[in-house]
């Protein structure tokens, strides 16, 4: 058979442009099929505005701290002038990285249309009419088409006007009260970005907790902060109904432990996860198997059908920018490069951009429990980062588990500033086989907050340190002071 292209990418998100820029650096003849603009989510309505959003609610924080310390108030913030920066910093990202010309430079050819499977080596590319376009035949396919946001089946939701992810960046005017049903990523972002910038907030979730692939003592700091900052919590909570006022706000009806509550609200935004972006495809016209949380593909990124692909978003695996571009890279080596390569499944770092950040590594405290892993915890306090002391704000914790006979890091966990940055070293460490000793014993600048790093490592040698050791050196050397109380579990220096 032959085919007009070696590879068609299917979607020009983060997995997208990762797998073509890859396909055409090595030679095949690469096709990138996007509905939209390149750039997906990550560019449009996720990464790039929330963290865009979360930086300017920041700067509204430190004006508000800044008049504390004497300085004279800045003007009231204009809500209007923030986003349309948003949607500035956006279109900057867009020509820095995801113009069509970047890759078309790099031999990418792109076609602008929505992807249909005709056979498992045919697409169909169709406009917003449905009009077919062209057909196109690849001889390697990944499909790379992302998630939307979910709709929840709550009665009368379809019929009230609310945000997502898609709408929530495009606001001209600022709400008085936000609605968030969901205390995932999403719905914590935006919870303190927008009570930073004036809008109550107030957050459902059905969980008794946040953000609950996070570690719970340190979702709990968080929890604990954001309340400080005026956002309301209704945990455990189940929303029943969502009805509209005449006057636009929306009813929020739920049930906490037995009793009924409605919250008023003049926005609502619901996060309460992703939706795999499959249905457009015709899957069952190339055999490809999927399930209701995306195309099921093995660690190599491979479907049921030998030569077609997917990552990212798409698969319902890991649904953050790395991840999409980690298995595009996964995707394009073994179909393209036929280098066998396999998903990092025990390396994945993430990170939830709040002030202070909340980032994790490898497996999470309730994992090694669950696996019954031996495994110790080693802790360090932000309260004891020097660092974070000259920067007024020890709201913190460092916590890494590992192996106590020889230090292998297991999994890391930060809550704290910089958290997002540093957790990347864990990562490095954890990958390369680098132990908590070996950190131990790496110099990091002072005063940074990466020597909390290091300081939270020592705390393997800290634990480690025997008293019967101590008390041999003391004998050998004939000195004369005390042995430390090393009876306490929980030291740490
Ligand atoms: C508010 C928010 C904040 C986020 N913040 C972070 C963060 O800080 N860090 C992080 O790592 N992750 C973050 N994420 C997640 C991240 O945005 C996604 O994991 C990532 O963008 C997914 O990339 P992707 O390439 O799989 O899909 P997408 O970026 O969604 O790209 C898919 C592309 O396929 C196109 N497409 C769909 N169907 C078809 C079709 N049939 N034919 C042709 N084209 C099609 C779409 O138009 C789209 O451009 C955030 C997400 C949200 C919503
Ligand atoms: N910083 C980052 O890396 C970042 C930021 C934002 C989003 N993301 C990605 O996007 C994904 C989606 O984020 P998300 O926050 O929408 O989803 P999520 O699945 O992570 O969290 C959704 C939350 O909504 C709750 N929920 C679900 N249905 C509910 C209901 N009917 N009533 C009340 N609560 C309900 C769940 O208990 C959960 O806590 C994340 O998993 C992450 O992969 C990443």
């Amino acid at each position: 058979m032959s085919y007009q292209y070696d590879f068609i990418v299917i979607g020009g998100g983060a997995a997208g442009l990762t797998a073509a820029g890859m396909g055409a650096n090595f030679g095949a003849k690469t096709l990138m099929i996007e509905a939209d603009k390149l750039g997906g989510d990550c560019t449009w309505t996720g990464c790039v505005p929330s963290k865009t959003l979360l930086h300017a609610s920041k700067l509204a924080a430190g004006i508000k701290e800044a008049e504390a310390f004497g300085h004279q108030s800045a003007k009231p913030l204009n809500f209007s002038a923030i986003l349309k920066h948003v949607r500035k910093v956006r279109e900057e990202v867009y020509e820095e990285a995801d113009d069509p010309d970047i890759y078309r430079d790099m031999g990418v050819e792109i076609e602008f249309g929505t992807a249909r499977f005709v056979d498992d080596h045919t697409l169909a590319i169709y406009n917003e009419e449905k009009t077919t376009i062209k057909e196109v035949k690849g001889r390697y396919i990944l499909i790379a088409t992302g998630s939307k946001a979910m709709v929840p089946p709550i009665k009368g939701l379809d019929e009230v006007s609310y945000l997502t992810n898609e709408s929530i960046f495009e606001l001209e005017e600022q709400p008085d009260r936000l609605t968030i049903i969901g205390g995932g990523p999403i719905g914590i972002e935006m919870a303190q970005a927008f009570q930073r910038l004036g809008t109550q907030v107030t957050v459902f979730d059905m969980q008794d907790r946040i953000l609950s692939n996070d570690d719970e003592e340190l979702a709990g700091m968080l929890l604990k902060r954001l309340k400080s900052e005026g956002v309301e919590f209704q945990l455990s909570a189940g929303v029943n109904e969502i009805s509209q006022n005449e006057d636009g706000s929306v009813l929020v009806h739920v049930e906490i432990d037995g009793e009924e509550i409605t919250q008023d609200g003049d926005a609502l935004l619901v996060a309460v996860g992703r939706a795999a972006n499959y249905k457009s495809l015709n899957l069952d016209e190339a055999g490809v198997h999927y399930s209701k949380r995306g195309i099921t593909v093995s660690d190599r990124c491979k479907t049921n059908i030998s030569h077609i692909y997917a990552a990212g978003d798409v698969t319902g695996r890991y649904q953050f920018t790395h991840m999409s571009e980690h298995m595009a890279k996964v995707a394009a080596s073994n179909a393209i490069l036929k280098v066998p390569m396999k998903i990092d499944t025990e390396h994945v770092p993430w990170s939830t951009y709040t002030d202070p950040e909340l980032a994790s590594v490898g497996a999470t405290q309730r994992q090694l429990v669950e696996n019954s892993t031996s495994f110790e915890t080693y802790r360090f306090p932000y309260s004891k980062v020097d660092r974070a002391i000259t920067d007024g704000d020890t709201d913190g914790l460092i916590k890494i588990f590992a192996k106590k006979w020889n230090g292998k890091i297991l999994g890391a966990t930060i809550y704290g500033k910089q958290g997002g940055d540093l957790i990347g070293e864990y990562a490095l460490a954890m990958k390369n086989g680098v132990t908590l000793r070996n950190i131990a014993d790496t110099i990091h600048p002072y005063p940074t907050y990466g020597l909390g790093v290091r300081r939270a490592a020592d705390q393997w040698y800290v634990k480690n340190q025997s008293e019967w050791m101590s008390k041999l050196v003391k004998k050998v050397f004939r000195y004369q002071g005390e042995i430390p109380d090393l009876s306490d579990k929980n030291r740490i220096v």
